[in-house]
């Protein structure tokens, strides 16, 4: 993903800042799905054919093994990564130790890292709980949310809480002047609680 963040130059004029993003997990994770949902605000259910990169301004990437050579060169100029795993998959979470792993070893030291626990509305078939991976995510110092591709349920707070981390690196001002990405996506998932992310 190149995330579009604008801001003031000082000479009045905005400039707007690509930074790349990517999406990376297991195949069938949702990458596509959260993806589209964020994009187009709605869920096209049904497998999508393994992908290895589509042309929006988002990166996603497949999850097959057969794939991982092409994702490799995805990480070098990534500014930020969307790592999932699917919430009803206990294999897709055991392999996000082997996804961090291989970011370490081939992304940027300073690469923006989210983990996000997608597929929160299937909780009939839930395999992790929601603690295990808030602890994964602690261990690695990465913020943390779970997602819902189908209902939309914490999309835009993810790429909106990368957003802002990353225009807060590029030296632009952001609305909350004492930014912090934890405390933001705590604070937003508290605000709406009540009613929208049910
Ligand atoms: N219920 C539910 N289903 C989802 C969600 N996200 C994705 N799916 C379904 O899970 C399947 C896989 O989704 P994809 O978006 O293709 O997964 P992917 O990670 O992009 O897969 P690869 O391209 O193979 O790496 C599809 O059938 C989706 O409809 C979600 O949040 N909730």
């Amino acid at each position: 993903m190149e995330t579009p963040v604008t801001g003031p130059r000082g000479d009045g004029y905005n400039e707007a800042l690509l930074h790349k993003t990517i999406l990376v997990g297991d195949s069938g994770v949702g990458k596509t799905s959260l993806l589209v949902q964020f994009d187009q605000g709605k869920f096209i259910p049904g497998s999508f054919s393994a992908t290895v990169g589509i042309g929006f301004t988002i990166w996603d990437t497949a999850g097959q093994e057969r794939f991982r050579s092409v994702t490799h060169a995805y990480y070098r100029d990534a500014q930020a990564l969307l790592l999932l795993y699917d919430i009803t998959s206990k294999m897709s979470f055991d392999n996000i130790r082997a996804w961090l792993t291989e970011i370490h070893e081939y992304a940027q030291k300073d690469v923006v890292i989210m983990l996000l626990g997608n597929k929160a509305d299937v909780s009939s078939e839930r395999a992790v709980r929601t603690e295990e991976g808030a602890s994964l995510a602690r261990e690695y110092g990465v913020p943390f949310m779970e997602t819902s591709a189908k209902t939309g349920m914490n999309v835009e707070l993810a790429f909106l809480a990368i957003a802002k981390e990353l225009k807060q690196r590029a030296g632009q001002p952001l609305d909350e002047p004492h930014f912090q990405i934890h405390q933001y996506i705590e604070a937003q998932k508290k605000k709406s609680s009540c009613c929208a992310f049910s």
